[in-house]
């Protein structure tokens, strides 16, 4: 069995840092410094899917499922609640706020119009024709209002949105250095890894540089798929340490540490997240399935497990107010993390 540590070393050293990373530890150190000055809590919140390249020069790779709902909304509930969030995401994920009107959901194009008329002799700011303002449909403009305030206020104060992370390297490299910018913070810091998180990569060694052609396949043993379409393609990976177990005893070994387990098979999840727990020796692991991820999460502890869900339709007490499912997990999380910092107040 590998050292783990060997193993984890031997990642980092054998694969390269993403080019955003100086970028990325500074804006970290600086936000993480602005907020420990004025004594407030922050979470490195990650979220979104990481790729598995398969060409140095990317056509094709492997991908983790996550469109980042639990991230982004997750943020916006701990914004809400005081924290500062360091928004570790990827690319062309859901963030915070604009996942209300994001490309799929809800298109922004279909909440706008255009105002007023163009009169005679109107200029535009080029001097050619004046152009009709665009302005918001009156029936979205309330709701659009306050997520624009919120927005605003958060990106102007305790929001960093850093530049999104595609590959699993990128993710690990980054995650790395800001738990290290975060170490200062002591135990008002928490770790909160919604990010779906890939377990097997292709080693540098192994990786082709360029498109892989279907043609230069090797012929299999048992020739051409039974289909009858081109020959196959077999990709060799190997495990990405896991890192989870560094993050808890060196990279932020006073933090509070939250990290998700992502199942299909219900009769695994328990099971799977005492794994987590007895591996990883943080502090929450909140299992979910991936069929119910929106409606029912399961709180595993030490000593404990315990569903979070949301009430059912039957339940509701008439509101026709959409309950996201984080309003309910971020309070949980933040009364376990304000129970944490306590006991170590009591203990010294
Ligand atoms: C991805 C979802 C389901 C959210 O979905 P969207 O709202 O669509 O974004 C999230 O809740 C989740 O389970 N995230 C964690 C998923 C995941 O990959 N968990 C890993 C642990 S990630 S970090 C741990 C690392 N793999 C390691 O073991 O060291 C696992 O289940 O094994």
């Amino acid at each position: 069995m590998t050292d783990p540590s060997t193993s984890e070393s031997h990642y980092f050293s054998s694969n390269p840092p993403p080019p955003t990373l100086p970028q990325h530890t500074a804006q970290a150190n600086a936000f993480v410094t602005h907020h420990h000055a004025h004594s407030r809590r922050v979470v490195l919140l990650t979220s979104g899917g990481t790729t598995v390249p398969l060409e140095n020069q990317t056509v094709r790779f492997i991908d983790n499922f996550s469109a980042g709902t639990r991230g982004a909304t997750s943020a916006e509930y701990f914004l809400s609640q005081g924290y500062a969030v360091i928004f570790l995401h990827r690319q062309f994920s859901l963030l915070p706020f604009s996942r209300h009107y994001s490309h799929s959901t809800n298109c922004f194009l279909d909440f706008l119009s255009e105002w007023g008329r163009i009169g005679e002799g109107d200029e535009g700011e080029d001097g050619g024709a004046a152009t009709p303002d665009v302005v918001v449909k009156a029936k979205y403009r309330r709701e659009m209002l306050s997520v624009l305030r919120k927005y605003r206020k958060a990106k102007e104060q305790k929001l960093l949105l850093l530049l999104p992370f595609t590959t699993v390297t990128s993710y690990l490299f980054t995650l790395r250095a800001i738990a290290r910018e975060m170490r200062c913070l002591g135990n008002e810091a928490l770790f909160y890894l919604a990010a779906a998180v890939s377990d097997f990569f292709v080693p540098p060694d192994r990786m082709a540089e360029h498109k892989i052609q279907s043609g230069d396949v090797p012929e299999s043993t048992s020739g051409a798929s039974p289909g009858g379409g081109g020959k196959k393609l077999v990709i060799d990976l190997d495990p990405v340490p896991k890192f989870l177990k560094r993050l808890v005893e060196q990279w932020a070994p006073e933090a509070m540490i939250v990290s998700f387990k992502l199942e299909t098979d219900p009769a695994l999840l328990l099971k799977k997240c005492n794994q987590s727990l007895d591996r990883y020796a943080h502090h929450l692991v909140i299992g979910n399935i991936l069929a119910t991820r929106k409606y029912e999460v399961l709180f595993v502890e030490e000593g404990s497990a315990q569903w979070v869900r949301l009430p059912t339709s039957d339940d509701k007490s008439g509101g026709s107010e959409e309950v996201e499912i984080e309003s309910l997990i971020v309070p949980e999380v933040i009364k376990r993390h304000e129970k944490m910092l306590l006991k170590r107040a009591a203990t010294g």
